[in-house]
């Protein structure tokens, strides 16, 4: 009932709370396209709750999800707060069913979110966020930068997972990217951002921060790791989404994989693809890795590359008896899954994992799927 009035429900969600609690407006985003994708995303981790109410899952994702809110200077006193201005809400929205019994039952439902989602935060060893100097910016043409950042604390990830980024230059933005790297000793981790057309963050990081700056980053997560399995695999990236694979591909080269590996990198045009060197190096290297390179043709749109990725992927065969891995722009991911899906790369819903609410979930597995794609 309440989804259907969603918007209204959660603008009247966010009225009530800043209203009643002003201090507390300090802590959302400033600008209103952010406060837009905050109210989308309060609304998304709401219906998750509500759709895994009866399984295993919940427990887990709201303690990640209460240990992950520590970045964004929540404590325990703000659970209060946000719970009166909820159930306001929903009786607000929900009319004459807003009877006491469903009042007590939603308030007995927010206070186990809420205990739950404390109980992450208090039993996390993890700091808050981790401070992470740049000590190294690499720009490629105008709209693409790599930076390398120095964490002032062991940060520990996975080649493939993603982390979310948060700098001075823009409060309280927070955008996830891919960890561009598999570990190092030196413990520096690289971001590889394409700047977004009047994307306040990611412009930032291309065109302002330099060396010295310290950004803010959120505890790793995703599923996007490879498996090592008697089976071939392919690793399909497109612009920056190249980042993750390139993570699991230096990760490969240290400890070489058994299965045959081949990649796609495609890019809109011959100057992204800035990492050619190396994976032409790995290629040269490496007698497991097969490399095919993808740009449109010439005078041809950036998309049109997709195309092209088609008409290679269409050529192989195989496809039913291979892990994919797909990493780049979520309209890109959409299109080349369905065609593999036609190929006969077909996914195993059963093992899908949920996604997180609390930032953009750019991982997704289903049986011997792994995408990664977002914003
Ligand atoms: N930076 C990172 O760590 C990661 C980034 N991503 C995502 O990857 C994307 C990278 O953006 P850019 O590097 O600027 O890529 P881009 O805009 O240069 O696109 C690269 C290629 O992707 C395909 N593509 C892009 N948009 C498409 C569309 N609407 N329909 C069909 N094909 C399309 C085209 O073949 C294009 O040549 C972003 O959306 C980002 O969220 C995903 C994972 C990690």
């Amino acid at each position: 009932m309440v989804e259907r009035r969603a918007e209204h429900a959660v603008k009247f969600f966010y009225s009530h709370l800043f209203w009643h609690n002003p201090g507390i407006r300090d802590l959302f985003p400033a600008h209103p396209e952010d406060m837009e994708r905050q109210r989308d995303r309060l609304f998304a981790a709401l219906t998750h709750v509500i759709a895994h109410l009866d399984d295993g899952t919940l427990g887990p994702y709201l303690r990640d999800l209460g240990r992950d809110h520590r970045k964004f200077l929540v404590g325990p006193e703000h659970y209060a707060a946000v719970g009166a201005s909820l159930l306001a809400a929903l009786a607000e929205t929900s009319g004459e069913a807003w009877t006491p019994q469903v009042e007590k039952a939603w308030t007995e439902a927010y206070q186990v979110i809420a205990d739950t989602m404390t109980a992450g935060a208090e039993a996390s060893a993890d700091p808050p966020w981790w401070d992470a100097e740049v000590v190294r910016h690499l720009q490629y043409g105008q709209d693409i930068g790599v930076l390398t950042l120095r964490p002032h604390l062991p940060f520990p990830y996975v080649p493939g997972q993603y982390t979310s980024v948060s700098s001075e230059r823009v409060p309280t933005t927070w955008r996830t990217y891919s960890i561009g790297n598999a570990p190092r000793a030196d413990g520096t981790l690289d971001l590889h951002v394409s700047r977004i057309e009047r994307g306040r963050l990611s412009t930032s990081l291309v065109r302002e921060t330099q060396p010295g700056d310290v950004l803010r980053l959120g505890t790793a997560g995703g599923q996007l790791t490879f498996r090592r399995e008697d089976r071939p695999a392919s690793l399909i990236a497109a612009g920056t989404g190249w980042a993750p694979i390139r993570a699991m591909l230096e990760d490969l080269a240290e400890h070489p994989p058994d299965q045959d590996v081949r990649l796609f990198v495609v890019a809109r045009d011959g100057a992204h693809l800035y990492d050619r060197p190396l994976i032409d190096a790995y290629a040269a290297s490496c007698g497991w890795l097969g490399v095919t390179y993808i740009t449109p043709a010439p005078g041809q749109h950036r998309n049109q590359a997709t195309d092209r990725l088609a008409t290679a992927l269409g050529h192989r065969a195989m496809w039913p008896d291979q892990d994919v891995y797909l990493s780049g722009p979520a309209q890109f991911i959409a299109e080349t899954a369905a065609l593999l899906e036609e190929l006969g790369a077909r996914p195993t819903a059963s093992s899908t994992t949920p996604c997180r609410a609390s930032g953009r979930a750019p991982a997704r597995r289903a049986g011997r799927w792994a995408s990664a794609s977002g914003s």
